[in-house]
């Protein structure tokens, strides 16, 4: 019998474990998507009666008269979402233990003109480590990140459907930067309880020379031959946020030619791991507007996880306070670093584009 988990509880704790309950699933937990249950799963055989943990409305029969067994074929079914336009293809993983598609099938699937087009891939995973759910994600280059803020927010919206969870909704879930709280609140955007930024250097990690305390704050970084003030943060990935140049302390965020300055940051030899990039205009010191170079996705329309290392940043360099508003190419996103906890919130819209499926 299939099992949803059904959680509603307070988030006044980090880092704990779930209590989620957990309670046979009805009809009424619907799988969300519009059209006809797989026969099959893609990358796990051993589970190939269950499309998805949520129950099925009708019993899934193994019939070799199937169109889909007759084609022998396989079809990836998904949900279409964006975070301020940064957009995924989300997955309903959780009957199985590894993504249903490889990198190198994210990459096609991510491609604008010849797949379905996004900024990356989520996987929604059965919960391990005392979590509800495990996030795992691709960016459209095939690498896996530890963390996306805009996706969490989008997972959580989508976990809500499949679910069928109504109003104020919070989980927890396991991702590659430890455990993150999504919570639906209730105009519908999503909280996220994003932890503690990292700001250790060979944490972040950057081989940029560090203060006494580890940390890399205004740091000059050599990008050919322009020198760039850089604070380096990691929110579990890793980003280099820059409010300025040597020359100059503002930038105009919109008249930067990123598609030529980006790469150059992202495979810096001072960022071991690659790095995401955000450039910073600063407006007042409690709002702030930048753009980002994605490592592994270019330039994107938003970013959460940078949008709050921008914000830790900022906070740093005495740029701003701890509560700002963050304008992104595609909207803003409010972010406060909490002085009583260190923990980083990240609040937003999440919504759904489309259900859809594809042949694999
Ligand atoms: N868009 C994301 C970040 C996605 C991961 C990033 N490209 C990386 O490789 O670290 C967000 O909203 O945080």
């Amino acid at each position: 019998m299939a099992l949803t988990a059904t959680i509603s509880r307070p988030l006044t704790s980090f880092r704990r474990p779930s209590s989620a309950v957990l309670r046979p699933s009805t009809s009424s937990d619907a799988f969300p998507f519009g059209f006809p249950v797989p026969r099959y799963s893609v990358k796990c055989p051993s589970f190939r009666i269950m499309a998805s943990s949520a129950s099925l409305q009708t019993p899934v029969k193994s019939s070799s008269s199937s169109f889909l067994d007759r084609k022998e074929t396989g079809f990836l079914h998904f949900a279409k979402y964006h975070g301020l336009g940064n957009d995924f293809i989300l997955v309903d993983n959780r009957d199985c233990p590894e993504p249903k598609i490889s990198s190198d099938k994210a990459i096609q699937l991510c491609d604008r003109n010849f797949g379905i087009g996004a900024d990356g891939v989520i996987f929604i995973m059965a919960g391990t480590k005392g979590a509800d759910y495990t996030m795992r994600i691709f960016n459209s280059d095939g690498s896996e990140p530890e963390m996306c803020g805009n996706g969490m927010r989008c997972f959580g919206k989508f976990v809500a459907k499949l679910e069928n969870l109504q109003g104020r909704q919070s989980f927890t879930v396991h991702t590659g930067a430890g455990l993150i709280i999504p919570e639906i609140v209730e105009d519908g955007n999503v909280r996220v309880d994003m932890g503690e930024p990292i700001l250790k250097a060979s944490d972040v990690p950057t081989k940029l020379p560090a203060n006494k305390d580890q940390s890399v704050v205004k740091a000059e970084l050599d990008v050919d031959g322009v020198i760039w003030n850089v604070t380096c943060v990691s929110m579990g990935n890793p980003h280099c946020v820059t409010l300025g140049t040597k020359e100059s302390q503002n930038i105009l965020v919109d008249d930067l030619k990123l598609a030529e300055i980006g790469p150059k940051f992202e495979y810096h030899k001072m960022f071991p791991a690659r790095t995401n990039t955000e450039f910073v205009q600063v407006l007042s010191n409690h709002h702030l507007k930048m753009r980002v170079w994605e490592r592994g996705a270019g330039e994107t329309l938003a970013c959460g996880t940078g949008a709050c290392a921008v914000v830790v940043a900022a906070v740093l360099e005495g740029r701003a306070e701890r509560i700002c508003r963050v304008d992104l190419p595609g909207g803003p996103l409010e972010i406060e670093w909490r002085e009583e906890n260190n923990h980083v919130y990240l609040t937003g819209p999440a919504e759904l584009v489309y259900y859809g499926t594809i042949p694999l």
